[in-house]
C-alpha cells in the first residue's frame, strides 16, 4: 500500500506519549501479518509458530482470525483505504500498512468488535512498533472508514480491474479466470477464498485431519491400483496423502520423496511417529529419482504448483504469485510427470493432482504427454462410495 510519507501527519509528536498497552492477540495477528509482508514466511506455519506460542486458547483464536481475514481480504481492505490518503501514491512503512489493514478488516468484518477497540488498538500497534508518528494517520484514516458510507454501485458493464478489486483478487488472476471459466464462475471462485472455508464433508472419518479434496485425491490415487505391490509418492510432504495411502495399501512397498530436506525431514519424523517402518523417505527431485529405485506399479504426483485453488486456506498467494509463475510452475510438472513415466511397470498407474485452477497446469500438462491412456475418473470416484450426491 502506498501512503503520505511526508504528511505532517506523520511527524513525532513534540511529546511522546506513553504507551498504553494492546491486547495480547493483535500484537501476535499484527506480528505475523508483517512477518508475511516482509519473508516468504506462510501464515499457516507462523499461526503454529513462537508468535502464538503463549496465547490463551481465546487469543489464539482471535489471532487467527484476524490473521487469515486481513490477509484474505486484503486487496479489498486496501480498495477502501487507499482513497482515503491525500497522497495514494507515497510509499507506506509496512508497520503503518499493517495495522490500518487489521483496524479495517475489524471495522468492516468484526461485527463483535467496537469501533472504538479497532481504532484505538491499531493506533498503539504503530506506537508499539515505534512509529508513533504514524499514530495520528491511522486514527484519521481508520475513523474517516468508520463513518465512510458507501452505496455499492455496479455498471452495467463492470471492467476487470473494477471487478477484481470488489472482489479482493489481482486483476490479472481475475482476468485469467473470467477467460477460462466465464463471469458467474469467477465470481464464485472469488466468493469461495474470501472466507474461512467449510470444514470437510465428504469424509465424516477423523482418520485422516486433512481437508476434502487432499483426502480425495489419496483415496483416488489408492482406489485407481488397489493391488499395487510398489507404490512411489514422489512430492510426498508434509505426508498427509501417504498416510492414507499406506493404510489403504498395506501390501504395498511405498517411497515418499520431497525435493526439500527440511520438508523430507519433516515428512519422515511424521511417518516414523505415525506408521513406523512402514515408508522409506529420501530427499530427491521427482525428475531425478535414481534408477537404482527401480520401478513402481503406482505413483501419486501431487505436484508443486501456484495454488490458486486454496487461496481461502493459504490468503497470501494471490499476494505473492506472479502471472508468470504459472508457466514456470507449468514447465516444472511437465518435467515431474514425464520423468515419472519412465519409473513406471507396464500396466502401472499415475495420479497427477494440484491444488491449481490454472489449465496450464492440469489439463495442458497431461494433454502433452504422447502414448499416455487418460483414465477417467468417475468410475473410481463411484468405488469410493462418498455421501449422496457428492459423486460429481
Ligand atoms: C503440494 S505439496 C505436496 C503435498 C503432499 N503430497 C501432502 O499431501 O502432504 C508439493 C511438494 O512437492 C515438493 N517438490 C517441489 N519440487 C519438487 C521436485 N522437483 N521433486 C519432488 N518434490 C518436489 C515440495 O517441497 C512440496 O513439499
Amino acid at each position: 500500500m502506498s501512503a503520505l510519507a511526508n504528511d505532517p501527519r506523520h511527524r513525532r509528536p513534540a511529546f511522546p506519549q506513553p504507551l498504553k498497552p494492546v491486547s495480547p492477540a493483535r500484537w501476535a495477528a499484527f506480528r505475523v501479518l508483517e512477518a508475511v509482508e516482509n519473508s516468504d514466511s506462510h501464515s499457516d506455519d507462523l499461526l503454529h509458530g513462537p508468535l502464538l506460542a503463549k496465547l490463551t486458547p481465546q487469543d489464539t483464536a482471535l489471532a487467527n482470525a484476524l490473521v487469515m481475514g486481513t490477509l484474505r481480504q486484503q486487496l479489498a481492505l486496501e480498495d477502501r483505504l487507499i482513497p482515503l490518503l491525500a497522497r495514494p501514491d507515497a510509499p507506506m512503512l509496512s508497520p503503518v500498512a499493517n495495522a490500518l489493514r487489521l483496524g479495517a478488516f475489524q471495522l468492516l468484518h468484526m461485527d463483535r468488535v467496537p469501533a472504538h477497540a479497532a481504532i484505538s488498538e491499531s493506533v498503539e500497534l504503530v506506537r508499539h512498533a515505534g512509529h508513533p508518528g504514524a499514530a495520528g494517520l491511522v486514527n484519521a484514516l481508520l475513523r474517516k472508514l468508520s463513518t465512510e458510507i458507501v452505496t455499492p454501485r455496479r455498471p452495467l458493464v463492470e471492467s476487470i480491474d473494477a471487478m477484481a478489486a470488489r472482489l479482493g483478487h489481482p486483476a490479472w488472476l481475475v482476468k485469467r479466470w473470467v477467460d477460462t471459466y466465464g463471469k458467474a464462475a469467477t465470481e464464485t471462485i472469488c466468493a469461495y477464498d474470501l472466507v474461512e472455508p467449510p470444514a470437510g464433508e465428504l469424509f465424516p472419518d477423523a482418520a485422516f485431519p486433512m481437508d476434502d479434496g487432499s483426502r480425495l485425491v489419496a483415496e483416488l490415487t489408492a482406489a485407481a491400483k488397489p493391488e499395487a505391490k510398489s507404490v512411489w509418492d514422489a512430492c510426498a510432504a508434509p505426508g498427509g496423502k501417504t498416510l492414507v495411502l499406506a493404510n489403504r495399501l498395506p501390501e504395498a512397498k511405498f517411497l515418499a520423496t520431497d525435493a526439500s530436506p527440511k520438508r523430507r525431514e519433516r515428512l519422515a519424523d511424521r511417518l516414523d511417529r505415525e506408521l513406523p517402518g512402514r515408508v522409506r523417505t529420501r530427499t530427491a527431485d521427482a525428475a531425478k529419482l535414481p534408477t537404482t529405485e527401480g520401478r513402481f506399479d503406482l505413483i501419486l504426483i501431487d505436484a508443486p504448483c501456484s495454488g490458486t485453488g486454496t487461496l481461502a486456506r493459504n490468503p497470501e498467494i494471490k499476494l505473492r504469485l506472479a502471472a508468470e509463475d504459472i508457466a514456470r510452475q507449468s514447465a516444472r510438472q511437465r518435467e515431474i510427470l514425464l520423468a515419472a513415466l519412465h519409473r513406471l511397470e507396464p500396466g502401472g498407474r499415475i495420479v497427477y493432482s494440484t491444488c491449481s485452477l490454472e489449465p496450464e497446469e492440469n489439463e495442458r500438462v497431461v494433454g502433452s504427454l504422447r502414448d499416455v491412456k487418460i483414465v477417467p475418473v468417475a468410475p473410481l470416484l463411484m468405488q469410493l462410495k462418498l455421501p449422496a450426491g457428492r459423486t460429481s
